[in-house]
């Protein structure tokens, strides 16, 4: 509590506070002055100036005339209002209003003090708006890919101007953001990217936060930072990190990894950013509900009607493989911090699901975390061509990530996969697979990791078949990936089909299926598990097809061992 009441009085420092205080409180009561100061014939502003209309709709205030205003309005009101007469003159509305407006003001400076730069409410980042994030961190992490750490813009402090700490506590002074902690809370999702000159926006999936301690260098240092050396990495190096809280996840810093595309215009664009640079970001677009899917019912109440309070957790043991291509990587660390690191998802070491992420990369360069040396490149046929893409030269990659296994300090997302390695050895699992060096997820793979997420299946009642939850067939014939929306809707349909016919609805126990999940290039997920299917302007899940349909097929698998979801 103190801490989060220190980091709220800690952004009353700075220039930003200056900055806030014009636009909100001062900005308010000079209005409020000129108002008063220029009163009209009636001794009070008239209701049609443009001053008194802009005050009556930012307070949703109306500045009615009482009868005793315009009945009885004594002709002295056109005094200076300084006089006593006309102040004692002044009928008991205005004065009321007076009141009435300095504490609708000081309310409002409240709340636009809070508003920071987000345009339309209360928070940093909307769904429906642009708002201004400025890039303090960028991070090279391999030949093609790099992260970049976005802050709210109206917040960052510039160099040499605070310490980025709080002084009494030492706690980072940073942004907090009920959306960003609620897309946490939930577990997969994205943001949105605009470019402005193109006037294009792209989906980026933000890494989740690292785990560091209090006393981790300041945003000053971290603003200096260009090349790899960025200060978190530095943290968990020397030894520094702490555990990842829940108070980091409200915090608002996006940490995103991009790689860059030949030819890609957002990506491109991204890469040629550098901090101190601004990007445009909308959202957070909350995506597949994955608890719910492998049957828990949600530690929060979060505001989009997706909590269980005190739901009994059944589906704590079940199992996530995750078939990860390129920078799929990101929604994988997200299902896994919200399964792993989440305290009120899972309690204990006991009730904590297992994770199973296989992760192919064109490059072994790109295998960040990979502690085993690569092998030397091997002259085979690309598995899916369009990785083999002209510019891409893996072998000088290769050479690249050999040099930086025995030479340089590893990136801070190699350092957080390790990391999460560390803290739940027997819950947490990551192969890696590289195009240049021959290996590529296989049959066997994914078995084997199937095989270790079914043998920790928890008893569950039998999947319906028309469960948009938990059967495959009818996930196939979902429009989208708006597990919210669908949660929360009244229609029948949307309802857990599992869970009514087996009684459940009153006990809160859920059922829930293994889940196996993709994310990754369009080709990476058709070679895997078929295309997802346009239909009626959405973008389906489509039914199972490529790698993970021969093994449903072949194997006989029944439809409730594993649920597949493209994202
Ligand atoms: C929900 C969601 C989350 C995403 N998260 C991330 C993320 O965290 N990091 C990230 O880098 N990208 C992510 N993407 C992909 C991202 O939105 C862009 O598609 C990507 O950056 C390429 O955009 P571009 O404008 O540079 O390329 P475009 O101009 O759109 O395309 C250039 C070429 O690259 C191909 N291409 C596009 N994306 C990929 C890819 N990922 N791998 C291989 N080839 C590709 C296209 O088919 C095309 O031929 C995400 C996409 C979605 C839908």
């Amino acid at each position: 509590m103190r801490g989060n009441a220190m980091r709220w009085l800690g952004r009353l420092r700075g220039p930003s506070r200056a900055a806030q205080s014009f636009f909100s409180y001062d900005h308010s009561r000079v209005i409020f002055r000129r108002l008063y100061r220029n009163p009209t014939p009636a001794g009070r502003p008239s209701q049609n100036s443009p001053l008194s209309r802009a005050l009556c709709s930012s307070s949703k205030l109306q500045l009615k005339a009482t009868p005793s205003d315009s009945e009885s309005a004594p002709s002295d009101r056109t005094q200076p209002s300084t006089t006593p007469q006309t102040r004692n003159s002044h009928p008991r509305g205005p004065r009321w209003m007076l009141l009435v407006l300095i504490f609708a003001t000081s309310a409002g400076s409240a709340y636009l003090y809070r508003r920071q730069s987000a345009a339309i409410d209360d928070d940093v980042i909307n769904t429906s708006t642009f708002t201004a994030f400025t890039i303090t961190e960028r991070e090279q992490v391999s030949p093609t890919a790099f992260i970049i750490t976005l802050r709210p813009g109206a917040w960052v402090v510039p160099r040499g101007l605070g310490s980025g700490c709080d002084e009494e506590d030492d706690e980072p002074v940073g942004f907090l953001s009920n959306r960003i902690r609620d897309a946490w809370r939930h577990g997969l999702w994205s943001v949105e990217i605009k470019q402005p000159q193109l006037q294009i926006a792209r989906h980026y999936t933000p890494l989740p936060p690292l785990p560091i301690s209090p006393s981790s260098p300041s945003m000053e240092s971290k603003g200096t930072s260009e090349n790899g050396n960025v200060s978190e990495a530095q943290a968990m190096r020397s030894g520094k990190a702490g555990r990842v809280t829940e108070d980091q996840d409200e915090q608002a810093d996006l940490r995103i990894l991009v790689r860059r595309m030949d030819g890609g215009e957002m990506s491109n664009y991204l890469s040629r950013q550098r901090v101190g640079d601004t990007l445009w970001l909308r959202g957070p677009h909350l995506g597949f509900d994955v608890p719910r899917r492998i049957g828990d019912g949600g530690a929060y109440d979060n505001g989009t009607g997706m909590g269980d309070v005190g739901a009994q957790r059944v589906g704590g043991q079940r199992g996530v493989v995750f078939l990860a291509g390129g920078t799929g990587i990101a929604p994988a660390l997200q299902i896994a911090h919200k399964l792993l690191d989440d305290n009120g998802y899972s309690e204990s070491a006991e009730s904590r699901p297992h994770i199973s992420i296989l992760w192919a990369n064109r490059c072994g360069a790109d295998a960040l975390g990979c502690e085993k040396f690569p092998a030397l490149p091997r002259k085979s046929g690309n598995w899916f061509r369009f990785w083999d893409r002209p510019g891409t030269d893996c072998n000088a990659a290769l050479q690249k990530k050999r040099k930086q296994l025995t030479e340089e300090p590893a990136s801070s997302l190699a350092l957080q996969i390790q990391d999460l390695k560390r803290r739940h050895p027997s819950h947490f699992e990551i192969s890696y697979f590289a195009d240049d060096e021959g290996s590529f997820i296989k049959a066997h793979d994914v078995e084997a990791a199937l095989a270790s997420a079914v043998k920790r299946l928890s008893p569950c009642p039998d999947i319906h078949k028309d469960c948009t939850w938990h059967s495959q067939g009818a996930v196939e014939l979902l429009p989208d990936d708006n597990d919210v929306s669908r949660f929360s809707s009244p229609d029948p349909a949307c309802a857990c089909i599992c869970a009514l016919k087996a009684g459940l609805e009153a006990t809160a126990a859920r059922p829930g299926v293994n889940l196996v999940c993709l994310s990754g290039p369009d080709g990476f997920i058709e070679a895997y598990a078929g295309a997802k299917r346009w239909h009626d302007g959405n973008e389906m899940q489509g039914a199972i097809r490529g790698l993970l349909g021969v093994l449903k097929k072949e194997k006989g698998k029944k439809d409730n061992d594993w649920l597949v979801l493209k994202l």
